[in-house]
């Protein structure tokens, strides 16, 4: 029972970590996973034990997992075919399957399916609880449970572990000068288009279900959620004003922090009609009837004049799927509207001011991943602070950067940035 928990894998690290420690101080020497020098430790006579429980083996490891890029690629490919098969919505909650009754339930093929349940199982997936007999482990039964999590790893294992795995190849082809016929982004490689994403979203009803079901889906994971961004500003001080979410895709940015302001009013604005319609439904849905007269939805192409004079604009998530030159035009198309006194605000994740360290924690990482994300889907980038501050700069000198919640301190993805139009 002990070993399950997080104290006993805490000490038996810990234990590890003295014992290897005082090996080294003995031969003389001071062991550090960042210079390979002080890592040398082949002369020691106790090398075996090192290379085989120390730093040398996590060296190795590293490299050799960086090098044939393999155990990432295919845990995101089992996570794909257990949920598209929805394996865990057929094992029981508390009782067991076996394989063949799996594979019967769910149309996967038994042995496929053993193999798959057997690999989910080294990552933490469900446990064999005797040979051939499948129960839930707590990683499995969360994605049985929560369908929010099921529609990350779908739009992550079925479309952007695709488009990530393309930009090597499309890096490769921009630098072809025989040819102008070359791909913008690992997208347009890897789905064999032309249009920018948001455009090839639009027509294709099944990706963009999965794509606005993410988004909502993802705001409901503790990284993402929206609760942070409520904490991150005095949404109640706004009084009886209008606020607009540009690119708010179903609305769950405001859904958050409309009950902290109960008098204002907020406008939900997309492009993207589909969206816009998830969110209508929710609202209707919502337990509080006082959303549905305080929030609107309109479509909103936001690369033109924005239509709206309100107190207040955020755009969270939108910067980062869009190149410098087209965020300051997305900040230009802003200005008509644009009162003294008017904000605008940035929810973001903000990249790290460099030099880069080494990461050991997903929460920490996620904004160098999501970074990828936004090189391989739009041949865009996460920011820095002062990258932001930058791009309002150059839309109009008349933006002051009033305040930065950082979203690292708080736990959470995502940063807020207040700028006031002067
Ligand atoms: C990364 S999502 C962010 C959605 C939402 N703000 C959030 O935080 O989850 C980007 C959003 O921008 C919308 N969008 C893309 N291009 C647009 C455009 N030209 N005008 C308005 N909305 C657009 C997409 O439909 C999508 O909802």
């Amino acid at each position: 029972m002990a070993e399950s928990t997080l104290e006993s894998l805490a000490s038996k690290i810990y234990a590890n970590a003295l014992k290897l420690a005082s090996i080294a101080k003995e031969n003389g020497v001071t062991p550090s996973l960042d210079d390979p020098v002080k890592s040398d430790l082949t002369s020691f006579s106790v090398v075996g034990e090192l290379t085989h429980s120390g730093i040398l083996k996590e060296a190795a490891f590293i490299t050799l997992t960086l090098a044939s890029n393999n155990s990432k690629a295919t845990d995101a490919a089992n996570l794909d075919l257990l949920t598209r098969f929805e394996v865990p919505q057929h094992v029981p909650s508390d009782s067991s399957i076996s394989f063949p009754e799996l594979s019967k339930a769910t149309r996967l093929q038994e042995d496929v399916l053993t193999r798959g349940v057997r690999y989910g199982i080294a990552n933490g997936l469900f446990r064999e609880t005797e040979p051939g007999r499948i129960a839930h482990s707590a990683a499995s039964a969360a994605l049985a449970n929560n369908p929010h999590l099921r529609n990350i790893v779908h739009f992550g294992t079925e479309f952007l572990q695709n488009i990530l795995m393309k930009i090597p190849e499309t890096m490769l082809m921009q630098t072809d000068e025989t040819t102008d016929k070359v791909p913008e982004t690992a997208f347009n490689l890897a789905y064999r288009t032309e249009e920018n994403l948001f455009q090839y979203f639009a027509h294709s009803t099944e990706l963009n279900r999965k794509y606005h079901e993410y988004l909502m889906g993802r705001v409901n994971t503790p990284l993402w959620s929206t609760d942070k961004l409520g904490a991150a500003w005095d949404w109640s001080s706004l009084g009886s004003k209008t606020i607009i979410d540009v690119g708010g895709s179903s609305g769950h940015t405001v859904l958050t922090i409309a009950p902290l302001a109960p008098n204002a009013q907020f406008i939900i604005q997309d492009n993207n009609t589909d969206a816009l319609d998830m969110g209508r439904k929710l609202v209707l849905r919502s337990p509080d009837s006082s959303l549905r007269s305080r929030i609107t939805f309109e479509q909103h192409n936001f690369f033109e004049e924005q239509p709206v004079i309100a107190d207040g604009y955020i755009f969270r998530h939108i910067l980062h799927d869009w190149n410098d030159a087209d965020s300051v035009a997305i900040l230009k198309a802003l200005l008509p509207a644009l009162r003294p006194g008017a904000k605008v605000f940035i929810s973001e994740g903000i990249l790290p001011d460099p030099p880069a360290k080494r990461i050991n924690t997903l929460t920490n990482k996620m904004i160098l991943i999501e970074d990828q994300f936004m090189l391989a889907a739009h041949d865009a980038r996460e920011r820095t602070v002062s990258d932001f501050v930058r791009l309002f700069e150059e839309a109009s000198p008349r933006f002051l950067l009033r305040g930065v919640t950082s979203g690292a301190k708080a736990g959470s993805f995502n940063s807020l940035l207040e700028f006031e139009f002067q």
